[in-house]
């Protein structure tokens, strides 16, 4: 893909025109015109068709709609000026660039040369980009920032998880799109993401978003793109184009070689934002990779707690704690509203390390205002949607925009286990029961007089239990003398019972301790006491 090697360079030329380009360029389709469109070129395989809408200009290509005749979607179909021998040099680069797919990267379908243009044809974005976004919505709200993070970061994980890495070099939100309809985030431009092949010394990019280490002839790393989108950020929160305060690229370079970060940072006042932003604008060397930063607190995602289905008495739910945005975790849990109580059925879950104790107060407030609104003195608003026995959701009633303290930082939090889960408490009264865990796993028959602690670490293990689990349930076991395996088998279910054992525990013991898999034995029985083996 094109190099704009030097467009950028710090060599005092105006920065204004990089601002007006950003802001102007950008031509909305008149869709008064679309029965004008036609046809005006078709591509060498006769499988894209150019018409004569321009989607947008910038400094250095237009973009006109196109159409996928074989699929029979529209297409941006670009146009960049260039010459033969530099679209030759690019070959290796668009090759890998069409290998690229991920949801949140623009794709990238086909090129070809023709009339000193080198022609691309990639995805089409339906709402501009990011920073016409922004202007539009005047500093979008917190809540839609998080969001457009994670995507922005999910499509930077995965370029710089080739090896080598992709790297962009020119993230900015210029650079970024959006499909309005569904809030979907884009990385594009990909021209002048190069593979890092050995170290990199072509100084390329937009300067305020340039890191340190571009401006040096050192080298650089995907770190790069972190640093580019630690100012992207600045810009989502404060509205202002980082540097806005310099006049032109050497102002830029200047301040950027000392160390001094852009004047609006310093408006900003929530410390999670701010530390975000700066283990992005860190040195090279301490500066979060893409992976370290949609782990940040700021980017976890707000738990919601969802009514999967009641009974017709309402007093027989199916629950569950989803974590919106992350694919990875989910805690699924019946709940007998006679019985159970928020408190008890989200200390267990914190207990057995399904649910991280910093969610405790949400999803026990979520869990009481369900109670609340299913008894008819919740939210007339939401009690309104609840129907017995089919899905519906119940948000956790932070409204757009607000900063919840209270965000995730989901799956990589260490106590979590990678996996989605699905479980279920028992209250104090035996009631119900039924925690079950999604996954194989290996079982063993174990000797008479093996020692517990095979079965007890082995259990642990295979739920992803640590080893003080391990350690707190073989305390419980031998403070009642239960040694062997032999002991254990030779127990009733009652005595189960009187071992302090969380009901989680005890069932994961007996069906190791039984050859029963979890899958396959969960309990549905909603009364009766907890007498059988089974998870
Ligand atoms: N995939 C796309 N879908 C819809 N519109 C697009 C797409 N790609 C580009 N455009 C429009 O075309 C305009 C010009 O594209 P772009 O900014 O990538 O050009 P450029 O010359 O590479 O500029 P720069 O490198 O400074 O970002 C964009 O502002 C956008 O409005």
């Amino acid at each position: 893909m094109p190099d704009p090697i030097s467009r950028n360079v710090p060599d005092g030329s105006s920065k204004d025109d990089e601002h007006e380009r950003g802001f102007s360029s950008f031509e909305y389709i008149d869709h008064s015109k679309h029965d004008s469109e036609k046809v005006v070129e078709v591509s060498p395989n006769g499988r894209y068709a150019k018409l004569n809408s321009v989607l947008g200009k910038g400094a250095y290509k237009i973009v006109y709609k196109g159409i996928d005749r074989e699929e029979g979607y529209e297409v941006a179909w670009n146009c960049f000026q260039t010459t033969k021998q530099e679209y030759a040099e690019l070959s290796q680069e668009v090759e890998i660039l069409k290998r690229v797919r991920h949801p949140n990267i623009i794709n990238f379908h086909d090129c070809w040369y023709s009339n000193t243009e080198f022609i691309f044809i990639t995805e089409l974005m339906t709402s501009g980009t990011l920073r016409e976004y922004i202007r539009k919505l005047q500093t979008p709200n917190l809540k839609v920032i998080k969001r457009w993070c994670r995507q922005i970061l999910k499509g930077l994980i995965y370029l710089h998880s080739y090896d080598p890495p992709i790297i962009h070099r020119d993230i900015k939100c210029d650079n970024i799109f959006i499909n309005g309809a569904h809030g979907e985030v884009k990385i594009g431009d990909m021209g002048t993401a190069k593979m890092k092949i050995g170290k990199k010394y072509t100084v390329i990019g937009t300067p305020e978003f340039m890191a340190p280490e571009m401006y040096e002839e050192k080298g650089y790393s995907e770190k790069v793109d972190i640093y580019a989108f630690g100012m992207c950020l600045l810009e989502m929160v404060t509205g202002d184009y980082p540097y806005n305060e310099c006049k032109n690229a050497a102002q830029i370079y200047k301040k950027v070689s000392q160390g001094l970060k852009p004047e609006c940072l310093s408006r900003i006042m929530d410390p999670e934002i701010l530390s975000l932003i700066q283990h992005c604008l860190a040195p090279e060397n301490e500066r979060y990779s893409a992976q370290e930063a949609i782990e940040d607190p700021f980017l976890g995602v707000e738990p919601e707690v969802v009514v999967l289905s009641t009974n017709e008495a309402k007093n027989h739910l199916t629950l569950q704690v989803v974590f919106k945005g992350m694919d990875k975790l989910s805690v699924k849990f019946e709940f007998i509203a006679d019985t159970d109580t928020a408190e008890e059925v989200v200390n267990e879950m914190i207990e057995e390390q399904v649910l991280p104790q910093k969610y405790q107060r949400i999803i026990t407030h979520d869990i009481n205002r369900i109670l609340r609104e299913l008894a008819g003195t919740g939210d007339k608003k939401d009690t309104a949607a609840l129907t017995p026995s089919s899905p519906m959701m119940i948000t956790n009633g932070h409204g757009p925009g607000s900063v919840s303290h209270l965000a995730l930082d989901s799956v990589t939090s260490p106590q979590l286990p990678p996996l989605v889960r699905t479980a279920s408490n028992l209250n104090r009264h035996n009631s119900v029961s039924e925690w079950s865990v999604e996954e194989e796993i290996p079982f063993k028959e174990y000797s008479r007089d093996a020692p517990i602690e095979d079965l007890v670490n082995d259990t642990a293990m295979a739920y992803h239990r640590g080893p003080d689990k391990a350690n707190e349930w073989l305390a419980k076991l031998k403070n009642q003398d239960i040694m062997t395996i032999g002991d254990l088998k030779d127990l009733q279910d009652s005595d189960w019972a009187g071992f302090d054992l969380t009901v989680f525990a005890s069932r994961a013991l007996r069906n190791r301790l039984f050859g029963k898999r979890p899958n396959s034995l969960s309990r549905n029985s909603s009364s009766g006491a907890n007498t059988d083996n089974e998870l």
